[in-house]
């Protein structure tokens, strides 16, 4: 470890942040009661451009009117690219009660994209006297943004979350593709005249992940676009929980229930862990920093690694 230590990220369930329209308030009752642990109320690209004013109003009141229980409830704000992100953000916190949690910040393309949000959430919470700080979370969706990954993780102490957005990262990024997460048809490597897919994310996921683990941030994966392919979205879910990645996003209710089984250690993964770190502790006591488990090597960085899986259960276990 360097002499710099790494910083925990936020000890709270992020399995699954469900994502709905402002525009749908219909929605809004039945997003609060399911399963999901993050709420993301959408302002941005799931809303017309002619709906924002009252997507904006809808979202405002169902923050005080709806009980949302013990989620994480956070608001994405619109683009700073757009003229609409300072009116979303001054009527939020303006208006919206203390129940928020959360704003969600797009298309991010460098840390001055978050100064320029915290200074004016900065200001208006001071104003108006606001008792709860209100946290970041980002979206990395560009070129700019996977290329200031590092910058932006560090940008603020209000940030605790940052998602890949695999359609607009796409787009931005020029790739040959309307999919929206997952297996990527002509993305292989041929061997023999079989072809063996590679995964077109991977490299994108894991900057976001270093970056977020330097800094403290929850890394976690963004949509799987075919709702009605849950092999697809499973698959995707466990490459990104195997990197480092805390939880993905839900856009359609049935998504829910796959990403809260994949990003909770299952009971064999956390029986395996305690009984690597009871393996560890009988050597310890015999004065040994390595020995064998099953077959294979165990030594001091298997402690660490297995008790990333014990505290992940334990945690979503007390929440
Ligand atoms: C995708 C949808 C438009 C589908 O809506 P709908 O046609 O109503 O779906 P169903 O008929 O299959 O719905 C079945 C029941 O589930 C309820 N429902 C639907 N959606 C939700 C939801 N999001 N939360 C809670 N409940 C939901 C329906 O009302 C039905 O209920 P019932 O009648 O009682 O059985 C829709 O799901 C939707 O709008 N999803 C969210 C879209 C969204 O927010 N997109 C933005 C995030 S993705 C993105 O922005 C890309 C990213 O930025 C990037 O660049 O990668
Ligand atoms: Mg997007």
């Amino acid at each position: 470890m360097s002499f710099r230590i790494q910083p925990p990220a936020p000890a709270r369930p992020n399995r699954c942040q469900l994502f709905g329209p402002g525009s749908r308030p219909a929605l809004f009752e039945k997003m609060a009661a399911s399963a999901a642990d993050v709420i993301n109320l959408d302002l941005e690209d799931s809303v017309a451009p002619t709906d924002k004013d009252a997507a904006r109003a809808n979202i405002i009141a169902a923050i005080s009117d709806v009980d949302w229980g013990n989620k994480t409830l956070s608001v994405r704000i619109n683009g700073l690219d757009t003229p609409y992100w300072y009116r979303d953000v001054v009527d939020l916190m303006e208006q919206a009660g203390e129940r928020l949690d959360q704003i969600m910040i797009p298309k991010v393309g460098c840390a001055a994209d978050i100064y320029a949000v915290d200074a004016l959430v900065t200001a208006i919470e001071t104003a108006k006297g606001r008792a709860k700080k209100i946290n970041f979370e980002v979206i990395i969706e560009s070129a700019a943004g996977i290329a200031h990954v590092e910058e932006i993780a560090a940008a603020s102490p209000r940030l605790v979350a940052m998602s890949l957005g695999a359609a607009d990262f796409a787009a931005s990024m020029g790739m040959a593709t309307t999919g929206i997460g997952g297996t990527q048809e002509n993305y292989y490597m041929l061997r023999e005249g079989a072809k063996y897919w590679s995964d077109p994310w991977h490299w994108a996921q894991a900057a976001i992940v270093a970056a977020c683990r330097t800094h403290g941030v929850l890394p976690v994966d963004g949509p799987f676009g075919d709702f009605s392919d849950d092999e697809g979205y499973r698959a995707q879910a466990l490459r990104s929980a195997t990197l480092g990645m805390v939880g993905k996003w839900a856009i359609h209710p049935k998504q829910i229930a796959l990403a809260n089984e994949v990003f909770t250690p299952s009971e064999a993964a956390v029986t395996e862990a305690r009984e690597i770190l009871a393996a560890m502790e009988e050597a310890k006591a015999k004065g040994e920093g390595a020995t064998v488990y099953k077959g294979r090597l165990v030594d001091i960085a298997s402690i660490k690694q297995a008790e990333v899986i014990v505290r992940q259960s334990e945690m979503i276990a007390n929440s």
